[in-house]
């Protein structure tokens, strides 16, 4: 499903928080979003999911205003994965998993085998099967997070938004989370801070800075040395990794 968002505007009081964003996801295409802290990634992402109203401007999922589409409906499609989600306290890992499947069940059906099917399967995605009977409790940061982004698997959507999805993992769930979404045949849009990261796993990159587009390409066209040093006030070398040419940054400590 593609994702086009045309001039975005959302603001508190007098104050624009995401000021007249435009850009677009293709089919399939893992999409980065970058920026400074309080940059608007995470109201923007909002926005993108219809989970927020836009001020002014409006998203379309597929080719149809977002806000046009029922909420029920919406939620079979677009899958969103907060930062720092809660969750209730008194339940399991795969009680929390399979809260994804609600959109898809009415409130007649039993739980079905595709139901179960895509709760194991999403289990087994972020590495957390042999922990499916855990209480959700007593889990660790990064492994909160994982069941969280299972919970949206389990959602089998064809759009995923996916707020700072890796800021509590080691780097080895780091680096399988995001090649397991570039890999899944959906559309993903993907907040991040990690650049190195973004430059590995994402088609394009939107940078933001202070709620508009700075800049939006391919990682190599975006992540240039001018543009580290006037959005994230950093000094930095950039090479082409081995990784398909794709640009590393290395930060100067001083
Ligand atoms: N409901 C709100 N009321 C007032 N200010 C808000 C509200 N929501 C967001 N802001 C402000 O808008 C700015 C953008 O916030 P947002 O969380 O979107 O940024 P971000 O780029 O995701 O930041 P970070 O990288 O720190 O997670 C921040 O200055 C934040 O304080």
């Amino acid at each position: 499903m593609s994702i086009v968002a045309e001039n975005l505007h959302w603001g508190v009081k007098r104050k624009a928080i995401v000021s007249d964003v435009s850009l677009s996801a293709a089919p399939g295409e893992t999409l980065g979003l970058i920026g400074p802290n309080g940059s608007g990634k995470s109201s923007l992402l909002r926005l993108l999911a219809g989970l927020r109203k836009p001020q002014s401007g409006r998203v379309e999922v597929n080719g149809r205003d977002i806000a046009q589409v029922p909420r029920r409906a919406l939620s079979r499609q677009v899958a969103f994965v907060q930062q720092n989600a809660a969750t209730d306290t008194n339940v399991s890992v795969r009680d929390v998993v399979r809260l994804g499947r609600t959109p898809h069940r009415s409130a007649l059906s039993g739980w079905s085998a595709t139901d179960e099917s895509a709760v194991a399967a999403a289990l087994e995605s972020v590495d957390m099967t042999a922990r499916r009977s855990q209480p959700w409790q007593t889990l660790s940061g990064g492994e909160r997070q994982r069941v969280h982004i299972a919970r949206a698997l389990a959602q089998t959507p064809q759009v995923m938004f996916l707020d700072e999805p890796t800021n509590h993992l080691d780097i080895h769930h780091q680096i399988e989370i995001l090649r397991m979404v570039r890999d899944l045949d959906l559309t993903s849009v993907i907040a991040l801070h990690d650049l190195n990261l973004a430059a590995m796993f994402c088609d394009r990159i939107v940078v933001l800075d202070a709620g508009s587009v700075r800049a939006c390409g391919t990682p190599d066209v975006v992540l240039t040395q001018e543009l580290l040093r006037d959005v994230f006030r950093v000094t930095a070398d950039i090479s082409a990794s081995p990784d398909a040419g794709r640009p590393h940054i290395r930060f100067r400590a001083g």
